[in-house]
């Protein structure tokens, strides 16, 4: 693989003789193996020696497992702590657990990690990997970080809004902790003890990095640890999920034992794909290896994607169908074949010139980046194989790396969390800056939702709403249950839309049937109060029969039960969050839906529509025309005006999650202006 290698100022990283075995712990031998290991000692000499470090090196080659673990060896973090920052919470989970193990440890302890919903940490915890979005938030309660001396940042190439984000706010709070240390010329006082930045990636842009630094040192890591041989497709493939089902069943019957990584745009082609390779497995020679599949998306829970993590039963060929979330940090041992459709799904926000006015997620190519990133996922634990199913012409014609999502997706949440760091979007030194359209957008909706008020100033409501782990408007629908005395209802809704599964399940050949298996608990008023009946339904099922019992029940009614699971340790966050405000989270109005739909129109009063003439609906702000989801229990019914949860895009545009409530409720609604 070829790393790019840009005129930024690249300095080898020397090699080291270093041969120590520490203990008998096998992963030692391991670690001393990587690439990265024979530049230890110099490494740690640079990073010891200037503030910030940028550094390259191929996937494999241990940056992320290794560089936090030297600095520590190092001694230089103190007694503070090394955070190392991951663009997906699978990430820091699985990292975390590697890492514990090479230090002979349990997870929690030394090693520990920090996710959105979940946490694995003590006041042992000296390297702590953890989600970027989780970083964002703690800066909220410790604006200087002041807990860490040295802050890793992770696949920094990704750009993900809140890696950005973290990106300007870490200039700025080592410039504050730095000087102030160099003024005092003394010991500094531990919460403003010197910081310490490494930006790490195998595909950045090391120039741009370090000139946004102040002309930081760049290293670069050389070479990986086992090869990867790459083969592209002679001709361009119309259809990428049939070409990725042949390449999976050529790999299986020619090719040595060793597990397959498949990746594609988004869940229904890996779903779609699943059952073609269950239904052609069936149908193998019984001599042949078994194929055991297993999905990874990011709707998926978090224990239903550790699964790709459990070993390989023998005498079985793995194949893990992915999307982009499997393309970064992590190792999946066994893997030896990966096979790339060159495709992926993007967030971008549709502006409201173009009909749009929220976020949508589009098919689209992928990067060159992206494509090194994928290869890099063979060949961790041997030599590997890469399979492109794009010419090598199509791969030179990529773009060298997506455009960050700054610049393309909704700023509402990171709006708000400036806001409490007392920032302006438009002051800020981002690497790139925003668009315009962008940060009006973000403000009309803060001030709608009555988190700043006419003035831009944070509001004491937009303060509180920040306290949430959830977006803006979603913690604005807490909080009016709060006024309305209906908390715990509230709290459990905003729990199952919080999860990362739809709670119904929902097949378009089959609606008949699930309109009537769900029928005992539809709510007239829309599928807000439908959820919260079927989650009494299954407490009381719960509560009464076996484990087997509540799985069925699911499956006759054709809900996610994972779902469930989710909800119900989100709603204990939720509720931790309510307690430290003061929000009474067990008031409840347990006969009555209008104060609950009187809190999601707070909330949701962006998304919303009033039926029209023609019987269509259009949105109240904003200039779409928007249809129901054929899933919502509202489908068939015509009704004044509409709530909803999310819009999606495919043919046109569906409202998803859509409650009935009388027009009336929307006068009451309008933000309360300098509260
Ligand atoms: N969970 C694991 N199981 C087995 N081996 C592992 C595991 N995690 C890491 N390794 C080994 O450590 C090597 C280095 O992993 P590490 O994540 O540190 O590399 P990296 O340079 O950060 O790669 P990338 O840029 O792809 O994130 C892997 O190639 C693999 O050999």
């Amino acid at each position: 693989m070829n790393t790019p290698r840009k005129k930024a100022k690249i300095h080898l990283v020397e090699e080291s003789s270093s041969g120590n075995h520490k203990g008998v712990n096998p992963l030692q031998k391991q670690r001393e193996q990587l690439p990265i290991a024979r530049g230890k000692d110099a490494l740690v000499r640079e990073i010891r020696d200037n503030d910030v470090i940028i550094l390259l090196g191929e996937t494999g080659s241990g940056k992320t497992t290794q560089v936090p673990q030297y600095i520590l060896e190092s001694g230089m973090a103190g007694s503070g702590m090394i955070a190392v920052t991951q663009p997906r919470r699978v990430a820091a989970t699985s990292l975390a657990a590697r890492v514990a193990a090479e230090q002979n440890v349990s997870v929690g302890s030394l090693v520990g990690y920090s996710v959105r919903f979940d946490e694995a940490c003590s006041a042992d915890t000296r390297i702590k990997y953890v989600s970027d979005g989780m970083l964002v938030r703690e800066l909220l309660s410790d604006p200087l970080l002041s807990r860490y001396s040295v802050i890793v940042v992770d696949e920094a190439h990704e750009r993900t809004l809140r890696t950005d984000f973290l990106i300007a706010n870490l200039k700025t709070i080592q410039a504050k902790r730095n000087t102030s240390n160099d003024i005092k010329g003394k010991r500094p006082a531990p919460e403003l003890n010197p910081l310490k930045i490494v930006i790490m990636s195998a595909t950045l842009d090391a120039e741009k990095f370090s000139r946004f630094y102040n002309n930081a040192r760049v290293l670069y890591v050389k070479g990986r640890q086992h090869p990867v041989q790459t083969f592209h497709t002679a001709a361009s493939q119309t259809d990428y999920v049939d070409a990725a089902l042949r390449t999976f069943f050529q790999i299986h019957t020619d090719k040595p034992p060793g597990d397959v990584l498949i990746f594609l745009p988004g869940q229904e082609d890996i779903e779609s794909l699943d059952k073609s390779i269950k239904m052609y497995a069936r149908r193998l020679p019984e001599e042949r290896m078994s194929v055991l599949v297993c999905l990874m998306y990011a709707a998926l829970p978090p224990t239903q994607q550790a699964r790709i993590f459990s070993p390989t039963p023998p005498g079985t060929r793995k194949c893990i169908l992915a999307t982009n979330i499997a393309e970064t940090s992590i190792t999946i041992p066994g893997i030896k074949y990966v096979i790339d459709t060159g495709k992926c799904k993007e967030k971008r926000y549709l502006s409201k010139d173009t009909g749009g006015g929220f976020d949508t997620l589009l098919t689209r190519d992928i990067t060159k980046s992206s494509a090194m990133q994928r290869a890099g996922r063979a060949g961790r634990e041997g030599p590997g194989f890469c399979f492109r199913l794009y010419t090598e012409d199509a791969f030179s014609s990529m773009a060298a790396s997506a455009e960050p999502e700054i610049r393309r997706c909704s700023l509402t949440q990171s709006l708000l969390q400036l806001k409490c760091l007392g920032q302006d979007l438009e002051a800020v030194d981002f690497m790139d800056r925003p668009d315009v359209e962008a940060i009006y957008s973000a403000l009309k909706t803060l001030w709608l939702l009555g988190a700043l008020d006419n003035a831009k100033s944070l509001t004491v409501l937009g303060r509180q709403m920040a306290s949430f782990p959830v977006e803006p408007y979603l913690a604005r629908i807490i909080l009016a249950s709060g006024e309305h005395g209906c908390a715990s209802e509230v709290i459990d809704i905003v729990s199952l839309i919080s999860s990362s599964s739809k709670l119904f399940v929902d097949i378009s050949e089959q609606r008949d049937a699930i309109s009537d298996a769900r029928r005992k608990f539809r709510h007239p008023s829309g599928d807000h109060m439908t959820m919260l009946n079927a989650l009494r339904s299954y407490q009381n099922v719960a509560a009464a029969e076996s484990k087997i019992g509540r799985k069925e029940w699911c499956r006759q009614h054709f809900i996610n039960e994972r779902t469930f699971v989710e909800a119900l340790k989100i709603r204990d966050q939720l509720r931790l969050t309510c307690g430290r405000l003061g929000v009474d989270w067990r008031s409840t109005r347990a006969d009555n839906e209008e104060p609950v739909l009187r809190c999601f129109v707070a909330g949701l009063v962006q998304q919303s529509a009033f039926l029209q003439p023609d019987g269509s609906y259009k949105q109240i702000i904003g200039q779409s025309v928007v249809k129901i989801h054929p899933g919502s229990t509202l489908c068939e019914k015509k009704v004044p005006a509409i709530i909803y949860d999310e819009l999606v895009y495919t043919t046109q545009i569906y409202a998803r999650g859509v409650s009935s409530v009388p027009k009336s409720f929307f006068t009451a609604a309008t933000p309360p202006s300098g509260s």
